[in-house]
This record gives C-alpha cells, structure tokens and sequence, in this order.
C-alpha cells in the first residue's frame, strides 16, 4: 500500500435544486517523499479534491488513507501552503511561526528554538522580529512555510503557492521550495494552472478534465529533469518535451469540452 491512497472518490455538490458532480472516482496513489502535481482547467475538482484529501470536506463517496488511516478532521499531520499566506499581521515573525505549538498549548525553550532553526533555514533568521507587513511577498511565503514546517506535517498541501508573487520571485521561491521539501523528505501535492510549474517542480504529474472532475492522465516527470533545481530544469529539453505534451493534452480537452 502506498503512503497516500485516494480510492474512488465522487463528489456532488447540492445548491437548492441543482447539483454538481465535482468529482467522478477519483482514485490515485503517492509514495511518500514525492512531490505531485494536480493540474488542471478551473472547474475540474483540484480543490474539492485538496479539501478532501485535507479532511475538511467528507466526500459523497470514496476514501483517503493517509499511512493507512482514513483522513478525518482531527489528523493535524497536515500542512498547507496557500496563495495567500495568512500571517497575523499583528505578531512577529517568529510569534507567527510559533503559531502551530502554541494552539497545541507546546510552547516551550524547544519549540522556540526549533522556529529560531527554521526561520535561518528560510532566510528570515535576521527579521524573527519584525512584522509581516514590513516583509516583501517572498519573505512572507517563506515566514508561512516555516510556520507550516514546524507542525512536522506527514503531507503538505500547496494550493497554488505562488501564484500572487511576481515571476522572479516566484522562480526563486519554487527553487527554495523544492529544495527544502526534498531535504525534510516531504510529500506534496501542488495544486497548479501552470504547467510550467508542475513540470519543473514535480515527480509526477496528474492532469485532471471537468464535468465530472476525473483524472484524465497521468506524467512521469523524467529522471533528468527530476534531477535538477525547478530553474535549472526549464532549460532542459525533456523538461520542454514534457511540457508541450500537457500543452497540447489540455488544448485537446478544451476543444472538446467547447464541442459539447
Ligand atoms: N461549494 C460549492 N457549491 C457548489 N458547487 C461548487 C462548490 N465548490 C465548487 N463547486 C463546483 O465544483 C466544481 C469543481 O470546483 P473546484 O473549485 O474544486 O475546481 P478547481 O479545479 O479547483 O477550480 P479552480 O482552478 O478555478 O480553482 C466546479 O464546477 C465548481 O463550480
């Protein structure tokens, strides 16, 4: 068995007398220490299915084992990396660091001084104290992934972290990203509209169509691309191979939902 297990999970929506089936037996496996990507058009179920796979919503059917235990709203192994990094503007940032031990009442010398290790790690050893508002987009996202990092999440979910951040920056932080999840072993997912992104940055790499949210295909990232920096693998011809096969998948899958 797989470290994750999504077994044929449908999800329907229902809104007065309509409803939508958002999701149609979604199944799929991840190794643990992989970095998956979703990708898909807007309206194929990649968040309906993130939100399930975090225990926030119940699927209609279905289930998700995480280490071979259904996900419910009380396993707090998981951890998220959104658009929006949701710091309180109105603490530090190590206080907002802190913020995972101090809800679990574990704020101890330890705990401090795990956040002090993780905030060097990201590069913000030198600004602990300052505010989140005093920080550029990057600084604040890496302060979000440090705060993420301290609960020793099993899975981290990154609902597209970077896609509010201007290109450099966000180039720099996928970089960033990449490399401190491979060192920490963690496993991911990334939901993503970027092929770009899902292809430099992943494994492997799942395509998802709407009406009804399926996965349509499944992408082996190849080994030399895996084996690069996300900025180091753009310029790889796999990496361009990989990405105009997507390219055309999802220009063939919108066609067709047009002909419908
Ligand atoms: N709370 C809800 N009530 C009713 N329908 C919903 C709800 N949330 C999502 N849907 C519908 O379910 C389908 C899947 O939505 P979802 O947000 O999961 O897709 P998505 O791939 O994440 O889209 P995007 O990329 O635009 O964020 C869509 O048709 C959407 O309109």
């Amino acid at each position: 068995m797989s470290y994750l297990n999504i077994q044929q999970i449908s999800h329907y929506y229902f809104n007065q007398n309509n409803y939508t089936n958002a999701l149609k037996d979604v199944s799929l496996s991840i190794e643990k220490g992989k970095f998956t990507a979703l990708l898909g058009p807007s309206g194929c179920g990649k968040t309906t299915l993130l939100s399930i796979i975090a225990g926030i919503l119940k699927p209609s059917e279905g289930t998700v084992l995480l280490q071979q235990q259904e996900i419910n709203k009380k396993i707090t192994s998981i951890g998220y990396m959104l658009q929006q990094d949701y710091l309180f503007p109105w603490k530090t940032i190590l206080q907002n660091t802190l913020t995972g031990p101090k809800i679990q009442g574990e704020l101890t010398d330890k705990s401090i001084e795990k956040a002090k290790e993780l905030l060097e790690e990201v590069g913000l050893g030198s600004v602990s104290d300052a505010s989140p508002n005093s920080l550029s987009g990057g600084m604040r996202q890496r302060a979000a992934l440090a705060r993420t990092l301290m609960t020793n999440p099993s899975l981290l979910l990154l609902d597209e972290p970077f896609s509010a951040l201007d290109f450099q920056t966000k180039l720099k932080l996928e970089d960033f990203v990449s490399a401190l999840l491979k060192e920490y072993n963690k496993t991911s997912i990334l939901v993503t509209h970027d092929i770009g992104e899902a292809v430099a940055m992943s494994d492997e790499i799942y395509v998802m169509k709407a009406n009804p949210g399926q996965i349509h295909q499944h992408f082996e990232v190849p080994e030399e691309v895996r084996n690069l920096s996300p900025f180091e693998a753009r310029r790889h011809e796999k990496y361009h191979e990989l990405f105009d096969r997507i390219w055309e998948e999802l220009n063939q899958l919108e066609a067709k939902s047009k002909n419908r």
